[in-house]
């Protein structure tokens, strides 16, 4: 029976959401509740393997979309499911909107095939609260390249991450009690004002 709490951290690449993982990690603690950050793909050791390849292999776009949700049911079954279970709270940096907003969106998989790997590796578990740090291509881009060696995805081009935007935007719609859609061009002190009011609606509320 799930009893923590489940957010996860959305966004194309380069939109910000890692950096405000661990400000929003230490607001909860800060309450005396356990937070356990993890990633997808990724969180546990095959996890980390599949993620290597994925981030630096080109295959099959069944075969991506595969292997993201096999990373995934790892996942659930190490790292998840038993954190939820023991009353923990758990951030993950992605999860399954990645592979809609991704695979769907950016690369036209469709979504009954995206629905029936979904509805087999968690057909009765979604987060609790989704943020959707949402920025144009152009920032998005420009801070990658300012940072960065690109992987796999971020060598895509705008109309993959505009399609792959235009899905996370298309899902936030579609499940609005569970998305917060945060505009991430703003400063990082603005959007840390936004995240610790839902954040503390969230403890207060459990
Ligand atoms: N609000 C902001 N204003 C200016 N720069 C920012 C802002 N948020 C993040 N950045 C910078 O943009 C870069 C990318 O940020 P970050 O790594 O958080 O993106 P991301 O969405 O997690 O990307 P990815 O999914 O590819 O890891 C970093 O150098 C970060 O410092
Ligand atoms: C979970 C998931 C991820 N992806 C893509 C999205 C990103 O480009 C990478 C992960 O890298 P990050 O910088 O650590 O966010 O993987 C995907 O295409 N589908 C998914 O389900």
């Amino acid at each position: 029976m799930k009893s923590g709490k489940f957010i996860t951290f959305e966004g194309i690449d380069g939109a910000g959401k890692s950096t405000h993982i661990n400000f929003v990690q230490q607001l909860i603690e800060a309450q005396g509740i356990s937070v356990i950050a993890t990633r997808e793909p990724g969180g546990t050791e095959l996890g980390e393997t599949l993620r290597s390849i994925l981030l630096n292999q080109k295959m099959h776009l069944e075969t991506e979309a595969m292997l993201m949700f096999a990373s995934r049911r790892e996942h659930l079954a190490q790292v998840i499911e038993p954190a939820l279970a023991a009353g923990k709270w758990l951030i993950s940096d992605r999860f399954t909107d990645a592979s809609f907003a991704y695979q769907g969106g950016g690369r036209h998989l469709s979504i009954d095939k995206l629905n029936a790997l979904e509805n087999w590796v968690h057909p009765h578990l979604q987060p609790d609260l989704t943020f959707l740090f949402d920025v144009p291509i152009s920032v998005a881009k420009a801070r990658l390249d300012a940072t960065r060696t690109l992987d796999k995805f971020e060598k895509e081009d705008a109309e993959f991450f505009n399609n792959t935007r235009n899905e996370y935007l298309r899902r936030a719609q579609e499940f609005p009690q569970r998305f917060r859609v945060i505009d991430s061009t703003r400063s990082i002190e603005e959007i840390r004002d936004e995240l610790r009011d839902i954040v503390e609606n969230l403890i207060a509320s459990k």
